[in-house]
């Protein structure tokens, strides 16, 4: 039995903030903005896990209102999520995800955030694909203004 979701999210960059993606530090002159870490790849396999399991979203199970998710590890939360999709009897198919950032170049990041991502998904990282595109320095990817993530997952009965 298979079940299938996908995640989609947006930060705006911030000054003042480090700039964290799939749970790696990235140097980079700004961060993202958010009430937790921000960490928008993160979001999107958290939101992909929850929907393919049919539990609503990120900011159902963790509220930005709710001061105990204030500056919160993302990867705490994908943690918790998957402990879910586990309860359920589901371990990873293969989760695909795409950040769109016209900078920084992510190349050099990619493979630590693949098996970070495996990590916490108790997986292996030939089942997690990571990819990176600019937008053509258009819209608010191309000017800068913030990163977009997507992310979609297959889960499999374990
Ligand atoms: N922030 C980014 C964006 C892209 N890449 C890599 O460059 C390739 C070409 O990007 P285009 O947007 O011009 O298609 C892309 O396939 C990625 O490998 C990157 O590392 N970081
Ligand atoms: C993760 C949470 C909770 O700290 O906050 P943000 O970092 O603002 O992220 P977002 O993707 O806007 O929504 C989910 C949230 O409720």
């Amino acid at each position: 039995m298979f079940r299938i979701g996908q995640g989609f999210d947006v930060h705006e960059f911030a000054e003042g903030r480090p700039l964290i993606l799939g749970g790696i530090t990235i140097p980079h002159e700004r961060g993202l903005l958010g009430h937790s870490d921000a960490d928008v790849l993160l979001h999107t396999v958290t939101d992909a896990a929850l929907g393919a399991i049919g539990e609503g979203d990120i900011g159902r199970h963790f509220p930005d209102t709710d001061p105990e998710w204030k500056d919160a590890d993302s990867a705490k939360l994908l943690s918790y999520i998957w402990k879910m999709v586990e309860e359920r009897g589901y371990k990873l198919g293969n989760v695909d995800c795409t950040i769109m950032a016209q900078r920084p170049k992510m190349a050099p990041y990619i493979e630590p955030m693949r098996n970070r991502i495996a990590e916490l998904l108790n997986a292996d990282s030939s089942q997690v694909n990571v990819k990176a595109t600019t937008t053509e320095k258009l819209g608010f990817v191309g000017r800068e203004e913030g990163i977009a993530s997507m992310a979609t997952i297959l889960l499999v009965k374990a």
